[in-house]
């Protein structure tokens, strides 16, 4: 997989890459990263990127002339690599507000490429035009006000890296399943066995791993009810039988 970010701030993808998971699947050769500086591509001689917006308002844009031939530049580099003077859709990832909701499957399908550029806003956004012109998708990762769209390019690249096969060893993947079927975590112990008064829970210490199981899952399905209830009800649709399965149980225990 090779990750390619336009930004204004190369610097800080470099270190929020190196610094995590996805710096030990760049020594494996997994992954790789190019953050390519739009200012590197500005035509103006005082190394101008940003304009007055039209009609007014607060703020600055930036331009959609250094944005494009940035762009231009990476896709080159892939056509180089990959030996195809074709037109490669490359799919072009604009990270902004107006985008859809990331997720942990739009983290799964993502993964499945072998390229993805993704484009960081900053100031008050870009020009429309290159937008139109290049953005395959457009993608948000949730709703608060922030100062460039790096953060949310670092939070892509984390989420889709570990569904690229290989990036995870498996101990690490284990963590990964519990999302994966739908649920929030159930609360997790570890040594000392009493901390400040407050023990363990003993079905956890009694080496019985069904009970653990049992307790664990009740735990994660409280616990989503409680906090995501839509993702409950989704999870509930798909696992009919354990809630057959509990009804039938709990006849017996009458
Ligand atoms: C209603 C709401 C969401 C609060 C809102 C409404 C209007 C503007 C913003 C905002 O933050 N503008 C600044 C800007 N943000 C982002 O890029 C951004 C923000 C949040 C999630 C993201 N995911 O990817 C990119 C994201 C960075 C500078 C370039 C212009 C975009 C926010």
């Amino acid at each position: 997989m090779f990750f390619h970010v336009l930004t204004l701030f190369p610097d800080m993808i470099r270190d929020g890459f190196t610094t995590s998971i996805l710096g030990r699947a760049a020594e494996k050769g997994i992954l790789s990263l190019e953050a390519v500086n739009i200012r590197d591509y500005t035509k103006s001689r005082h190394k101008k990127v940003d304009d007055y917006p039209y009609g007014g308002g607060a703020g600055m844009l930036m331009q959609a002339q250094p944005v494009y031939d940035a762009c231009q530049a990476v896709i080159e580099g892939i056509q180089t690599r990959k030996k195809t003077a074709g037109e490669e859709k490359v799919r072009v990832i604009y990270l902004t507000p107006t985008g859809q909701v990331f997720s942990q499957q739009l983290a799964r399908e993502l993964a499945r490429e072998e390229d993805l550029i993704f484009l960081c806003g900053h100031y008050e956004g870009i020009d429309e035009r290159v937008l139109q012109r290049i953005v395959t998708d457009y993608v948000s990762i949730g709703d608060y006000v922030l100062t460039g769209g790096e953060l949310p390019a670092m939070v892509m690249m984390d989420a889709i890296a570990r569904n690229v096969p290989g990036v995870l060893g498996n101990e690490e993947s284990a963590q990964t399943e519990s999302f994966d079927d739908g649920l929030l975590e159930y609360p997790q112990y570890t040594r000392p066995e009493i901390w400040e008064g407050e023990r363990v829970p003993e079905v956890l210490l009694s080496g019985d791993h069904a009970k653990v199981e049992e307790w664990r899952l009740e735990k994660s399905l409280a616990k989503t009810k409680e906090v995501r209830p839509e993702l409950y009800e989704s999870w509930a649709e798909s696992h009919q039988e354990y809630f057959v399965k509990k009804a039938k149980k709990e006849e017996r225990l009458r």
